[in-house]
């Protein structure tokens, strides 16, 4: 937990980050916010010169001059600054509300975007869900927050300014007194935004889990099992546990925040109070005029009252300072896997090999390596087929070749070159690929596949060709809408949701759409029936022919139609060859396929 600092040093904190807030606001809504700015400031120049004006109405009618056209004057001058003030005041809150959906929309596309452009790695670490969760919930808020502070300090400054003149002139003990009972105020701030951030800070991961699970009470993802299972009130239970421990902290820390303000306002009010008696007892004993007494009564309040607002205004600076941190600490946040300088230009081979080199991979913050010192060639225009128990390494050998991670040491090449001299984009253009996790988009079918090419424009032939390959067309053109219906149903009545092996056919097209050199395919025939995935090996080597091919797969049948065999075992190449040798060798994929014949075979006899 933050601790409090004492007031100073929490006022240059917030001056640190100060100009990192107005950048980003002058990025998002820098005129809306000079704009509002101008606003609030004239906005508080107009209660003081109302005071002075109703001083002088007062002396005016006291001098016993009666209803001249002076007096005229100063009424009307009267109601002309009450409606400045007012058109001030709604054109700052207008403005006010501009900056912060501007401000809002800017953070929302440049957190997005940042986030996107992070390593993987960045997502190992909870700490990092919670910085990420920080910066979401920051967005436009707290540096808009920071900058009206300043605005709103220089409103009450301005405010205070001229009523704390008329006080000094009138008694300078006075001004004094005003302004060291203002004192505690900043330190009242202060010590409850150190409180306030130190408590949501505390409570980030808690406040996900519990985000997490209203989620699985909530979305579609887990709403089946949480009936089949009746995970109901185990959810709610771990929901309201969370939630209820958050608001316990939030309101403590209100609590104290009340307290603070509370006692050291009454300090404030004792000393106006005070200083007001003085006065009474100065106009009493003809030591000052009516005038003044009028004068003085909205001074003195001015002053106490713009006085603490000014400083608690200092105080929530400082307190949206430190959140404000989290957002400028993630975005700070830089990603490892980035294009080099020069990048090399991808080698323009008909087909490419891949080599690993004594590759040792861990993946972040895991005890044992995946990887020791693998080395493994992926040849140009061959189907290279990888099996393996659960957890052998296999989709951590896709995340490295497709560059989502980089080994700690040794080297994938691509042709000969050590595949971080390409531009990771330029590189991963010439990867297709079918993760084990594909993603659903709940987009439209023709949008699914396109999305394997983003950028350029999408021919209905190369779509149309890229499906039926995947076996994906006869699905596409018996939807509703044909390739314009919607897949999924979170947005639309009309949308269509598919089974889990005809999406995979889709995400299977995406990556045939794509039309790379080098396909790496993550089990993507699992989910699909035997006869859908008899008819697509039937045309395997149709769909590969040229390219070089990682194809993962715990199907001993489609493991055949590969050149080649790589069996895995906890991170290391146990076998290698075609499956006549292996079966030859009478070693692990022997028994693997033996085991997988037989349980077919029994299945097939009972
Ligand atoms: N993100 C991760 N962070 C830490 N360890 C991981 C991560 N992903 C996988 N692992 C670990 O790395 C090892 C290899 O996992 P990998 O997913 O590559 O196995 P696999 O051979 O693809 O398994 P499967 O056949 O189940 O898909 C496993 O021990 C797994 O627990």
């Amino acid at each position: 937990m933050t601790t409090a600092r004492i007031p100073l040093q929490s006022g240059l904190n917030a001056l640190k980050v100060l100009p990192q807030a107005l950048a980003l606001i002058r990025e998002g809504a820098g005129r809306e916010f000079v704009l509002g700015g101008a606003a609030q400031v004239g906005a508080g120049l107009i209660p003081a010169a109302m005071g002075l004006g109703a001083k002088w109405l007062v002396d005016a009618l006291a001098s016993g001059q009666g209803f001249t056209r002076h007096v005229m004057l100063l009424v009307a001058l009267q109601f002309v600054l009450a409606g400045l003030g007012l058109v001030l005041q709604y054109s700052a809150d207008y403005f006010r509300v501009a900056v912060r959906e501007r401000l809002q929309r800017h953070l929302q596309l440049r957190v997005a975007g940042h986030a996107a452009g992070l390593d993987l790695a960045f997502f190992e670490l909870p700490g990092n869900y919670d910085a990420f969760a920080q910066a979401q919930d920051d967005l436009g808020f707290r540096p808009m927050l920071m900058a009206y502070s300043v605005l709103i300090s220089l409103q009450q400054a301005a405010t205070v300014t001229g009523f704390f003149l008329a006080v000094l002139a009138f008694q300078p003990v006075l001004a004094l007194a005003l302004l060291l009972a203002a004192l505690p105020t900043l330190f009242a701030a202060g010590k409850s935004g150190s409180e306030s951030w130190g408590s949501y800070d505390l409570n980030t991961p808690g406040g996900r889990r519990a985000a997490y699970f209203e989620s699985l009470l909530t979305r579609d993802q887990a709403a089946k099992e949480v009936r089949l299972y009746g995970l109901a009130p185990t959810f709610l239970k771990g929901l309201q546990e969370h939630t209820l421990q958050i608001m316990a902290d939030k309101l403590s820390v209100e609590k104290r925040r009340n307290l603070r303000f509370g006692w050291s306002g009454l300090l404030g009010i004792a000393v106006e109070y005070g200083a007001l008696a003085f006065v009474v007892y100065r106009v009493a004993t003809g030591g000052a005029t009516l005038g003044d007494f009028t004068l003085m009564v909205t001074a003195l309040a001015g002053v106490r009252g713009g006085l603490t607002r000014m400083l608690a205004e200092l105080g929530q600076m400082y307190e949206n300072s430190l959140f404000f941190s989290a957002l400028t600490k993630f975005l700070a946040q830089k990603p490892l896997i980035l294009a080099p300088a020069s990048p090399l230009p991808l080698p323009l081979a008909a087909a490419h090999t891949l080599r690993l080199e004594n590759v040792t991979f861990p993946y972040p913050g895991a005890e044992r390596p995946v990887f020791q010192n693998l080395t493994l060639e992926l040849r140009a225009g061959e189907t290279t087929a990888l099996v393996g128990v659960n957890g052998a390494g296999k989709t951590t050998l896709v995340k490295l070749l497709t560059r989502l991670y980089d080994p700690q040491e040794g080297r994938i090449t691509l042709d000969g070159v050590d595949i971080r001299d390409f531009d990771p984009d330029e590189y991963r253009r010439s990867l297709g690929v079918v993760l084990q996790d594909f993603t659903r988009y709940q987009l439209s079918a023709r949008e699914n596949i396109a999305l394997g090419r983003v950028g350029e424009t999408d021919e209905d032939a190369r779509l149309h060709d890229a499906a039926q390959r995947s076996n994906a067309l006869e699905l596409i053109q018996g939807l509703p809408e044909g390739w314009d219906t919607l897949l999924g149903r979170q947005f639309h009545i009309r949308g269509q949701d598919l089974s889990g092996g005809q999406w995979q056919r889709i995400a299977l097209a995406r990556a045939l759409y794509r039309d790379a050199p080098i396909l790496l395919l993550d089990e993507p025939t699992a989910a699909l029936d035997a006869e859908t995935e008899a008819e697509l090996f039937g045309k395997y080597r149709d769909l590969t022919r040229g390219k070089t091919t990682l194809l993962i797969t715990h199907r001993f049948n489609t493991v055949r139609m590969a050149d080649r065999i790589v069996l895995l075992e906890h991170g290391r190449i146990l076998e290698d060859g075609t499956h006549a040798e292996l079966l030859a060798l009478g070693g692990r994929y022997a028994e693997m396929y033996e085991v997988q014949a037989e349980v077919y075979r029994e299945g097939v006899a009972s």
